[in-house]
């Protein structure tokens, strides 16, 4: 079976969150409130969240959605659930047939309420889940850095479909990203990508902008002749990965290049259309489990694009544990032919 109107779909839901996103970002995040302010999170977060589940209801009813947010603190919070209302009432897709698609705009706030409470599934090894992470990078999000939006579907386990919506990468693929800052300014013409994947149908992206799969184009991960040429990809916050491991593991491969810094599934999407070529997430807790919604999506893009995605242990990371990655440590992700070279400088830092 083919997973074709499932991606379109997913991607014309990531497009029209990312809009809510933007607007939150302009109106709320930037020059207006400190980056401590946490409040511009949670209105996109929960308001992209809705916008997304209610485009799956519309189109694929009887699917389970596992997501990072509910709605309980929001249904104490009247202020802040109108605010939200406020700003998702209006958003809608520019080209009307892709929004009449999407089911319109939402009803009330108080079906935005329920929509948002409709991603508690526990997910799980059976059946079609949606894995969702409204905004994914909340941390590059309020910096006016990296984010992304971020769908996945799984079906008994396996991920199918992946779309990430990520307004502030460049659209061109060569564009050099700040290797310290991952920092693209969103009002910068040219920025804002969408990327998707079909399993066994390649991986895609087009710009945010456009409309339909027309102006869709196939990514590949770059060839990479000597893997001390490599540039690898890991995230901003210290507390996510170990930067000091990633580093030690870069330099056993003999890698100079700096790390490029970039929040959230920007990554997987960078190393994808070889903006980049191996993402490194060495654990910092060792308990840490990460979440599903954190890489379902950029899991497939990835290894749609010629890539392999594993955990520490060159294990693949398995979907099918309910709402977290509970059998996976960590995350490495390179080209196919480099992957076990990259496992075995892992397990060495590592001492695996
Ligand atoms: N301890 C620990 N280890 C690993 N991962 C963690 C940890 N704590 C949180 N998270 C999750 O990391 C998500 C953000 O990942 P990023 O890749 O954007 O990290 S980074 O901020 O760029 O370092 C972040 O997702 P968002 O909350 O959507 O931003 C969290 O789900
Ligand atoms: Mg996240």
């Amino acid at each position: 079976m083919s997973y074709q109107q499932e991606r379109y779909i997913a991607e014309l839901a990531v497009q029209r969150a990312c809009l809510l996103t933007q607007k939150v970002f302009f109106e709320k995040a930037k020059g207006t409130v400190s980056k401590d302010d946490k409040s511009p999170v949670t209105i996109g977060d929960f308001g992209a969240q809705a916008l997304i589940i209610s485009a799956i209801r519309k189109n694929f009813p009887n699917d389970e959605i596992v997501a990072e947010e509910e709605a309980s603190s929001l249904r104490e919070d009247k202020d802040l659930s109108a605010e939200i209302w406020r700003l998702v009432k209006d958003i809608k897709l520019d080209d009307a047939e892709s929004d009449n698609l999407l089911g319109g705009p939402l009803a009330s706030e108080q079906s935005m309420l329920d929509i948002i409470d409709n991603g508690n599934s526990a997910g799980g090894p059976k059946g079609r889940i949606w894995a969702l992470d409204p905004i994914d990078g909340t941390k590059g999000f309020l910096r006016g850095g990296q984010y992304a939006v971020c769908l996945g579907l799984m079906v008994d386990g396996d991920v199918k479909v992946g779309a990430i919506g990520t307004p502030n990468l460049p659209v061109d693929d060569a564009a050099t990203i700040d290797a310290s800052t991952g920092a693209q300014q969103s009002e910068t013409a040219g920025n804002g990508v969408l990327f998707s994947a079909v399993q066994g149908e390649g991986a895609t992206s087009r710009p945010l902008a456009s409309g339909g799969l027309t102006t869709s184009k196939s990514i590949s991960m770059r060839p990479v002749a000597k893997i001390s040429d490599a540039v690898f990809c890991e995230g901003v916050e210290a507390a996510h990965s170990a930067q000091g491991d990633n580093a030690a593991v870069a330099e056993r491969l003999g890698i100079t290049a700096p790390s490029v810094r970039l929040d959230s599934q920007a990554k997987y999407c960078s190393i994808a259309r070889g903006a980049g070529d191996i993402y490194l997430r060495l654990p910092v807790k060792k308990d840490y489990q990460e979440k599903i919604w954190d890489h379902a999506a950029g899991d497939l893009i990835v290894r749609e694009a010629g890539g392999q995605v594993t955990d520490i242990y060159g294990n693949r990371l398995d979907f099918s544990k309910g709402r977290t990655l509970a059998t996976n440590k960590g995350v490495v992700a390179s080209p196919k032919a480099l992957q076990d070279q990259v496992i075995d400088a892992v397990k060495v830092v590592l001492k695996l």
